[in-house]
């Protein structure tokens, strides 16, 4: 078979923030690099099997970063001296805009590391200059917004897909072929906590984390990833087939000088009761959890399922272990296996891929993370803070119902 010549595939980046500045670091990891191979061997006798994967191993695309967008031409020279050492000569074009990156026609792509607020209005403007869209989490503050944002992608014909990087690690690809062989049966309760006490009180009312008018709280920032699994593992299983929940809670404290949520719970119910598509089989519930007031919490991830149960370690973001515990006949944990994976880079080159291969074949949206996905999500954080008392301030919502 012939090998696919490789797609220079062209990022413009707007913003020079924390995460704008690790996810270009990973567009600079060669995509071609497999991770470290290593074995593990475990004295627990329960654990009977242990394996390691370190894959990349794409050889299809090569990323370039043409430009850097920013509200300071200075900080997007800086940047790019910086992170992007290698083109400092010149084939990185600085920016004191971002609409200047929307309108370079070098630009394929626009990757947005902005705060969540300016989400809306960035992917608007960078669809409406008819650029493919990678815009961090939460991809608007509301599903108004993203409703809208849809539309207008459509419209134009271009791809768009929220950031959702833990969909597409080797860790995410590996569990979901686990789980469609359905080996421990149906999956029935799933926990996931996302915490990590960053002393709320300490910071300046005008953090991101803390700040209302940057739509800050827990919620919408770390939210995302213990409602990713429910997503992935329920919402997505082939016996749900795509069914949306049939419930859904919240409750939220506020925990800072400012009125955002410190802490959030919620769960999400899929019932096979469900009027929506008769013949789902599944019956799963999700209890989640995020919190900025109190510390990190193992195992990050537990689904329990009828056969037995899988656990993700912390950091549910980009988890690099699960284990899988097979239940006997009398119920005890009869075997264990140990899955771990490794890889160059940090893991936010894995959704860059999706999109540049999802782009070369003409898709508006991502198989594995697409707008069905994202809004389902922008939607349980809108009946969440409905529920837990957290309304924006007036106007900062840039569409409403
Ligand atoms: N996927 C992941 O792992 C992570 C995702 N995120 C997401 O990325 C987004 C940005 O977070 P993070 O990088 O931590 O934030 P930072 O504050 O570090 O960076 C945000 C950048 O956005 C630009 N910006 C535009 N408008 C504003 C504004 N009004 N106030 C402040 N900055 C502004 C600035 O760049 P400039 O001055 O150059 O224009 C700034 O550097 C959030 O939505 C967050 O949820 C964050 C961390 C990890
Ligand atoms: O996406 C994220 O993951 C890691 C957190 O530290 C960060 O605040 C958040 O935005």
């Amino acid at each position: 078979m012939a090998a696919i010549a490789p797609l220079d595939f062209r990022w413009g980046v707007i913003s020079t923030g924390n995460i704008a500045t690790k996810f270009v670091k990973d567009l600079l990891v060669d995509p071609s690099t497999y991770g470290q191979l290593f074995l593990f061997k475990s004295n627990t006798p329960l654990t009977a099997l242990v394996s390691c994967f370190g894959r990349r191993n794409v050889h299809d695309i090569a990323h370039k970063i043409v430009a850097v967008g920013s509200r300071s031409l200075s900080k997007a020279e800086d940047f790019i001296k910086t992170v992007i050492p290698d083109t400092s000569s010149g084939l990185t074009k600085a920016y004191g805009s971002y609409a200047e990156v929307f309108a370079d026609p070098q630009v394929d792509a626009v990757y947005i590391g902005t705060p969540h607020t300016a989400h809306y209005e960035d992917a608007l403007a960078a669809i409406n200059a008819g650029k493919h869209v990678l815009c961090e989490k939460p991809i608007t503050i509301n599903a108004p917004e993203l409703r809208s944002l849809i539309a207008a992608a459509k419209e134009k014909n271009v791809f768009l897909m929220e950031a959702m990087w833990t969909r597409f690690i080797p860790l995410s690809l590996e569990l979901k072929k686990f789980l469609e062989e359905g080996s421990l049966g149906l999956p029935v309760l799933l926990h996931a906590d996302l915490s990590g006490n960053l002393d709320l009180r300490s910071l300046p009312d005008t953090d991101r984390i803390v700040d209302p008018n940057l739509a800050g709280g827990a919620l919408l920032d770390i939210g995302p990833y213990p409602l990713f699994w429910a997503i992935f593992v329920l919402y997505d299983h082939p016996d749900n087939a795509k069914t949306r929940p049939t419930k859904i809670t919240g409750s939220m404290t506020m925990a800072s000088r400012t009125p955002v949520d410190g802490t959030s719970v919620f769960s999400v119910s899929f019932t096979s009761s469900s009027k929506e598509k008769v013949g789902t089989k599944i019956d799963a519930q999700a209890s989640l959890s995020c919190s900025f007031t109190v510390d990190s919490y193992e195992p990050g991830v537990v689904i329990r399922c009828e056969r037995g149960n899988i656990i993700i370690k912390q950091p549910i973001y980009c988890p690099k272990q699960f284990v899988v515990q097979y239940r006997g006949k009398d119920g005890g944990i009869e075997r264990e296996e140990t899955n771990k994976f490794d890889f160059e880079g940090k893991g936010w080159h894995f959704q860059a891929d999706e999109v540049a291969r999802s782009v070369r074949v003409g898709k508006l949206q991502s198989d594995l993370w697409g707008h069905d996905h994202s809004l389902l999500e922008m939607e349980i954080f809108d009946e969440v803070r409905k529920q837990g008392g957290y309304a924006f301030p007036p106007g900062l919502e840039k569409v409403v119902n």
